[in-house]
């Protein structure tokens, strides 16, 4: 771990259920490979991860069994050791490279921005070369500008241990916020070619490994299911998916099932599989048996399921990633204190608004303080951001280079057009905040895609969860279903059942290996508004209208329906010219968080 990680908190474990074939899955890394600062639930490294993978392949194959290790992608934005090296991902992936990977997949964060989907395509895919696979991605090589596939588009291999012959693909959901040096083909169209209908044709195969930045119920990955089902009816087909940031496993039937291993480093997923067959014949046990655990990211964890101490857990290459990590959060002065949080700021632990809501303090603070510029005049004006376009909580306490990014780490700037009716902001807002019954009819009618506006979590989790007051023992909690985690060292009770993730899914609620009690989780709406300028006695008639540039397109669609003929794309005009909502906040809180 870090040097400043907070001990683990020694919480009651379930074991896992170790089988022939296992797995260890991440997925939605993104940056976090410094574990969590503030959270000893997440506390452990990337260094601690490879080491804990391989204790437990040395274990595994020890009893003649095999271990494989997938990471599903988005591996960048989201953390200062991404985020904040010029240019970006320079020293994460330095560090991403030192831990074995058997199949590993492009997220759709790889392909936003053109440097980072060619850094995969040059840095990346090389690194993990036979591991990397790209089903469903092309991309123009930046040299020979021909249209390539992103890595292979599948694999075939056997097992080391038991010749277990398994057939990997690597998909990406159907994302079409890609820039346009890449291609991504909906997988619906994708499982229709040659390539892919002669894998599924192959009799040899003992398992089909689907790895995918996919949720893991999607139409998707149900179409993908139904395409291999409807040519092997009863081969063995293990999916692991992610996207949606949240712990999850589903059943497809008796012999197909799915796992998502949550975000940030939080989670390792682990799967076991018994009662396959292999190269050398027919399994003669009943199966095939599932079994799944999601792994709170701490040595006290990793510790339990190796069976290993301080002492003996650390290999000499776990050491060294670790070292590394420090080094690189050095270099990147991430610890460097930009102002000191007065509370806690939640995403989703508390209702919007609310006063430790971080959209409520983005409203009426910094977004209301700090978009006042002469270049548009001193008229009011309406600021509108997509609540997705947040990452995570404020903790009480030191803001640091590290949390500028993890809060914010998108590059989006602002734009504005001038006067609008009011009253169509207020009908835009309506729309944009009930973009899933609205403008998915739009996407039906033009086969289209956007991405979701509010947090990755949302899509998945369609109510409020209130956890019980008792139950949750009052401690600070976190921003999403089941995510169970103690923000802060201090606030760590002593040998007690601590809040954090109590993940509900198809095989019940006993998948996580950490017992914790329950934390709630409120919903917020896709977008929120704050008034700039704006003076509270008079009625407001026309307003400028400042948007964040990512929910252009879904503001030209929300204008349409609120009948507004406005092309943002043409009309809207660059505002705070060079200056990102990243670079809002960092001022904000500069200015007016002092350190006492
Ligand atoms: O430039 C950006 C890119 C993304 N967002 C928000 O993030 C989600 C996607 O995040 P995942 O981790 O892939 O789930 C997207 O739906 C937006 O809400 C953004 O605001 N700006």
């Amino acid at each position: 771990a870090q040097p400043a990680a907070p001990a683990p908190i020694r919480a009651p474990l379930r074991d896992l259920d170790i089988g022939q074939l296992n797995f260890l899955h991440t997925t939605d890394t993104h940056g976090w490979l410094a574990g969590h600062l503030q959270e000893p639930s997440f506390s452990a490294d990337w260094g601690d991860y490879v080491s804990f993978a391989a204790h437990m392949r040395e274990k595994i194959e020890a009893q003649g069994r095999d271990l494989l290790v997938i990471d599903t992608g988005d591996r960048v934005e989201g953390n200062g050791l991404y985020d904040s090296s010029e240019p970006k991902g320079v020293y994460l992936r330095e560090i991403l490279r030192h831990q074995h990977v058997d199949v590993m997949t492009s997220g759709n964060h790889e392909l936003y921005k053109q440097n980072t989907s060619e850094a995969e395509l040059l840095v990346t895919v090389p690194c993990f070369k036979g591991s990397y696979l790209a089903s469903n991605i092309d991309i123009y090589h930046p040299k020979t500008e021909e249209l390539v596939p992103l890595a292979p588009r599948y694999k075939k291999f056997t097992t080391k241990q038991q010749g277990i012959r398994i057939v990997a693909f690597g998909f990406l959901f159907d994302f079409t916020g890609n820039y346009n040096n890449t291609v991504v083909q909906r997988v619906e169209e994708t499982i229709k070619e040659d390539w892919f209908q002669e894998a599924i044709r192959d009799k040899e195969v003992d398992l089909f490994l689907v790895a995918g930045h996919v949720p893991a119920r999607s139409p998707e990955y149900k179409a993908i299911f139904t395409e291999i089902r409807s040519i092997r009816w009863d081969t063995p087909i293990q999916f692991f998916g992610g996207h949606e940031h949240i712990r999850d496993y589903t059943k497809y039937d008796s012999k197909a099932v799915a796992l998502a291993s949550g975000r940030f480093m939080e989670t390792v997923g682990f799967m076991s599989i018994d009662g396959l067959s292999t190269s050398e014949g027919p399994s003669t046990a009943a199966g095939p048996v599932f079994k799944r655990r999601y792994i709170d990211n701490n040595l006290h964890s990793y510790y339990h399921h190796t069976g290993l101490d301080e002492d003996s857990f650390p290999t000499e290459k776990g050491r060294n990633v670790s070292r590394l990590i420090a080094e690189s959060r050095n270099a990147l002065q991430l610890d460097k204190i930009h102002g000191c949080a007065p509370r806690d700021l939640w995403m989703s632990r508390v209702p919007y608004p609310h006063n430790d809501s971080v959209y409520t303090w983005l409203e009426k603070q910094v977004l209301a303080d700090s978009l006042e510029d002469e270049s548009r005049g001193d008229g009011p004006a309406v600021a509108i951001l997509n609540t997705g376009a947040i990452r995570f909580d404020i903790f009480e306490g030191p803001f640091t280079q590290d949390t500028t990014w993890i809060i914010s780490p998108f590059t989006n700037g602002f734009r504005y057009v001038k006067d609008v009716p009011y009253d169509k902001v207020q009908l835009i807002m309506e729309v944009l905040n009930q973009q899933t019954k609205v403008m998915r009819r739009w996407m039906d009618e033009t086969d289209d895609h956007l991405d979701s506006l509010g947090p990755p979590a949302q899509l998945e989790h369609t109510g409020d969860v209130i956890a019980d007051a008792d139950e949750s023992h009052d401690w600070p909690a976190f921003d999403m279903v089941g995510t169970q985690q103690i923000p802060l060292a201090a606030k760590k009770p002593s040998g007690e059942i601590v809040p954090g993730y109590t993940t509900q899914d198809d095989a019940g609620d006993d998948g996580d290996d950490s017992i914790h009690s329950p934390i709630s989780f409120y919903r917020v709406p896709n977008c929120i508004q704050a008034l700039v300028s704006v003076n509270a006695s008079t009625a407001l008639e026309t307003v400028d209208l400042i948007y964040i540039d990512f929910i252009e397109p879904y503001l030209t669609l929300a204008a349409k329906f609120a009948q507004l003929d406005v092309d943002f794309a043409k009309e809207g005009k660059v505002y705070l010219p060079g200056k990102t909502m990243t670079d809002v906040i960092l001022d904000w809180v500069k200015a007016n968080w002092k350190c006492e």
